[in-house]
C-alpha cells in the first residue's frame, strides 16, 4: 500500500519476475503470488526463499471496500507501506494516509490483526535529490507507536483520539527541532532567491513542499510588499498546481495559502522589516542579500517549520472544507495574529490596510 505512483506495482513485478516492467496506474487491486528471495540470517534456521501472496492496491483509503472484499478470507501477515523518496511534495500526505489506514488494521472493517508488522519501505532511492531518511522519519515519527489503539479503542469517537495524539507527536519539540536542522542545511545549499522565483513561473521548482512554499512566500513578500506579493503568491501557486502537471490530485487551497502568507508576513515583521516600506522592492533583490537568507529567517521564526500550525487556528473540518479551499474563511479556533511592525508603525498599532487580520477582517 502507499500513495499512487510510489512504485508498488513496479516492486511487485520485480519481486515476482525480477523484471522492471512498465506499469500503468493500478485501478482497484492486483493480486500476484511472488516467490521472493530474502536473505535470512543463518542462525534463524529459516529457508531463504518463501512464497508470498502479495496484494497490490492502487491508491489507499479510498479503496477500502475493495480491499476488504478480497482480504476477508486471507491471512494477512503484514503490510508494506511504500514511500516515493523523490516525492517531497507528498511527504506529508503519505503518513496522513497511513494514519487513516492504521485504525482499520485493528478493526472489524478489515479482518487484520492489529499486531501485524508494518514495513515502511522507502522506494526510488536511485533518483537524485531524494528525501533523506531523517526527513522521512521526522514525518512518520510517533505514528507507529500508537497503532494498537484501534484494538484497544474500537469506537469511532475513541479511534479519533489517538489521531489527535499523533498530530501532537508530529508537532513535538523533538520532531520540529530535527526538521529545523534539516531545513537549515537545505537552506544552505538551496538555489538563489531569484532563481527560485523564476523556476516557479517556469513550472520547474526543485520541489513543492512546505519548505518551498514558505521560502517563495518569504521572497515574494519581501520583493513586492504585502499586497502585490500576496497576489503573486496566490497566482504563482495556483498556476503551478494547474499547469505544472507535477502536483497530482491537489488543487489550490485559498485559506491554507492565505494562512501561511500571514504567518510568513508575521515572521518578517518580527525581524523588524516592514515589507511595505523597505527599499528592496523598488531596487531589486540583490540590494541586500542578507534579507534573503532563508536560514536566518527560519532561525528567528522556528514556529514556521510546524506544518500543522494551522491546527491552532482552524479545526480540520473547517480547513479541509470546500468552502475553505475555494475562498478565505475565518478561523474557528482563534483569530490569526496581527502583523505589527517594530519599525515604522508604533508597537501595538495595527496597519489595518496592509496586514492586520483578525476574525473580523480578511484581506484577500
Ligand atoms: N527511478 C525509479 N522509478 C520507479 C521506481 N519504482 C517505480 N518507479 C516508477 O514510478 C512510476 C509509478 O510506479 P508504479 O509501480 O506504477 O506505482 P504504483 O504505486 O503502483 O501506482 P498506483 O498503481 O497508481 O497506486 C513508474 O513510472 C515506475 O517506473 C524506482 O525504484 N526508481
Ligand atoms: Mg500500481
Amino acid at each position: 500500500m502507499g500513495l499512487d505512483a510510489s512504485g508498488k506495482s513496479t516492486m511487485l513485478h520485480k519481486l515476482a519476475s525480477s523484471e522492471v516492467v512498465t506499469t500503468i496506474p493500478t485501478i482497484g487491486l492486483s493480486i500476484e503470488t511472488a516467490s521472493i528471495q530474502i536473505p535470512a540470517p543463518a542462525e534463524s534456521g529459516r529457508k531463504q526463499k518463501f512464497a508470498a501472496r502479495v496484494t497490490d492496491t492502487g491508491g489507499c483509503s479510498k479503496i477500502f471496500h475493495l480491499v476488504r472484499r478480497v482480504m476477508l478470507d486471507d491471512t494477512i501477515s503484514g503490510v508494506i507501506w511504500v514511500i516515493d523518496a523523490k516525492d517531497r511534495d507528498r511527504l506529508v500526505e503519505s503518513p496522513e494516509e497511513l494514519r487513516i489506514l492504521l485504525p482499520k488494521l485493528g478493526s472489524k472493517e478489515l479482518d487484520i490483526a492489529p499486531s501485524i508488522p508494518i514495513l515502511i519501505l522507502v522506494n526510488k532511492i536511485d533518483l537524485p535529490d531524494r528525501l533523506s531518511l531523517g526527513e522521512i522519519c521526522a514525518e512518520f515519527d510517533g505514528l507507529l507507536e500508537s497503532r494498537h489503539f484501534a484494538h484497544l479503542k474500537p469506537t469511532t469517537s475513541e479511534v479519533n483520539k489517538p489521531v489527535e495524539k499523533m498530530l501532537t507527536d508530529m508537532r513535538s519539540p523533538e520532531v520540529l527541532s530535527r526538521k529545523l536542522e534539516e531545513w537549515l542545511s537545505r537552506a544552505e545549499k538551496d538555489v538563489p532567491a531569484e532563481e527560485l522565483v523564476q523556476r516557479l513561473y517556469a513550472l520547474a521548482l526543485p520541489s513543492w513542499d512546505h519548505y518551498t512554499h514558505l521560502r517563495l512566500a518569504y521572497i515574494l513578500l519581501l520583493k513586492y510588499g504585502r499586497r502585490q506579493g500576496k497576489d503573486k503568491i496566490f497566482e504563482g501557486f495556483k498556476q503551478y498546481i494547474d499547469k505544472s502537471g507535477k502536483i497530482h490530485g491537489k488543487s489550490f487551497h485559498m485559506t491554507m495559502t492565505y494562512f501561511w502568507v500571514q504567518m510568513v508576513h508575521l515572521g518578517i515583521a518580527s525581524m523588524g522589516v516592514d515589507v511595505d516600506s523597505h527599499t528592496l522592492k523598488a531596487e531589486g533583490m540583490e540590494e541586500d542579500p542578507r534579507l534573503y537568507d532563508f536560514g536566518r529567517f527560519l532561525m528567528v521564526n522556528q514556529y514556521l517549520v510546524d506544518g500543522q500550525l494551522w491546527a491552532d487556528y482552524y479545526s480540520k473540518d473547517l480547513l479541509m472544507s470546500s468552502e475553505a479551499k475555494k475562498g478565505v474563511v475565518f478561523p474557528d479556533i482563534k483569530g490569526l495574529p496581527d502583523v505589527l511592525y517594530s519599525t515604522g508603525a508604533k508597537p501595538g498599532t495595527k496597519k489595518s490596510d496592509t496586514a492586520s487580520v483578525s476574525t473580523k477582517t480578511a484581506l484577500v
